[in-house]
């Protein structure tokens, strides 16, 4: 079925539709890592987006099913070249449409995804709509135009109840935002006892645990949209160790009293060198965020910058220094991607036998 990518700029992008065939909205973001797909699918991050695949060749070692970072995908579709059709692989359980139809996940291919990801680094990342190839260019235009994005999407990506993965380690109670599941595996793998909470849990709720340390999750949207977590952190700063991961970091960075703001086109995919400002090794780290810290705005909130990244200098982890806490915009836990941040797990377990990140 022929359709098209249209972007709220008026620019199209005629390819074939497949998996859910039905019409779509969303962000249209890119992302450069070359596999990893099914954890970008299911990424809770990319809630509300409509992702494109800059690497040409997709789902060519299909689905299997230990690769999920939740049970279901939260992208809004997926914008490739080439989709495989027949992928080979001893994991593979079924093939990427498959899964997509199951799922009722809209996809696009045949798209010049290299043209389409230098018209997004040129212009941002733009609100779009993947419709039939025939709907006239101005009825697109204004159908993206009346439709209803939303904004809540921590509330709508978090869990809706808190449990426990019981552990004989340390305490640890990880906030939900719409968490990868690696970033829960991560602390699982340190031996902790993790009790996950929703995005709305209070600060006392979560001091009556008394934990050792609180781990503040990935999640999708405006970091700045996320009121009550905000001063949920801010009740938790000083508290009891603090550790943020991507949007976890952005909400740290807000409650310390820095900015945070949109990226024009941000970073995702699985290559993205930062600097350590403590020992200038650099690590090569799996990055999806489409927001950043301001730098201007550190000024007076005690917040120093432990990371930034060799591309472009932006902001990629922070330190408060005798307030027990600091956060990453990368993501150490991978998945996908390198495995060199999962040194940032040791950090988080040193705050929280010395109380201060060395
Ligand atoms: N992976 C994340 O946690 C993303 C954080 C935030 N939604 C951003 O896009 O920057």
């Amino acid at each position: 079925m022929n359709k098209k990518l249209v972007l709220e700029d008026g620019s199209e992008f005629h390819g074939k539709a497949f998996g859910y065939k039905e019409d779509v909205y969303g962000e249209v973001v890119f992302a450069t890592s070359m596999s990893g797909y099914q954890e970008l699918l299911t990424d809770p991050s990319l809630l509300g987006q409509m992702l494109v695949m800059t690497y040409p060749l997709v789902g060519n070692y299909g689905i299997n099913r230990e690769d999920y970072e939740s049970l279901r995908p939260f992208l809004s579709a997926l914008i490739v070249r080439e989709h495989c059709t027949h992928p080979s692989n001893f994991r593979s359980e079924k093939t990427l449409e498959a899964y997509m139809e199951k799922y009722r996940l809209p996809g696009l291919s045949g798209i010049d995804t290299r043209q389409l990801t230098r018209h997004i680094r040129e212009k941002g990342a733009l609100k779009g709509a993947i419709l039939p190839a025939e709907m006239p260019l101005s009825e697109c235009l204004e159908k993206i135009d009346r439709h209803p994005f939303f904004t809540n999407h921590i509330e709508r990506a978090s869990t809706k109840n808190a449990y426990d993965v019981p552990g004989g380690g340390k305490r640890v109670v990880l906030m939900d935002f719409g968490m990868k599941a690696g970033i829960l595996k991560g602390l699982l793998e340190e031996g902790y006892h993790v009790s996950v909470v929703p995005h709305d849990t209070s600060a006392e709720e979560i001091l009556e645990q008394n934990p050792d340390g609180v781990l503040l999750s990935n999640g999708p949207g405006n970091p700045e949209d996320a009121l009550v977590p905000i001063e949920t952190v801010k009740g938790l700063l000083g508290q009891v160790p603090l550790f943020g991961i991507c949007m976890g970091h952005q909400l740290l960075a807000l409650a310390a009293g820095a900015k945070t703001r949109k990226m024009k086109f941000g970073h995702r995919g699985g290559n993205n060198a930062v600097r350590d400002h403590r020992s200038g090794k650099v690590l090569i780290t799996s990055q999806n965020h489409g927001y950043e810290v301001d730098s201007a705005s550190l000024e007076g909130t005690g917040l120093s910058v432990l990371y930034s990244c060799v591309n472009d200098g932006s902001i990629e982890g922070l330190v408060l220094p005798g307030r027990k806490a600091f956060s990453v915009q990368f993501h150490p836990e991978s998945s996908p991607g390198p495995r060199d941040a999962r040194v940032l797990y040791q950090e988080f377990k040193r705050l929280m036998e010395n109380g201060e990140v060395e």
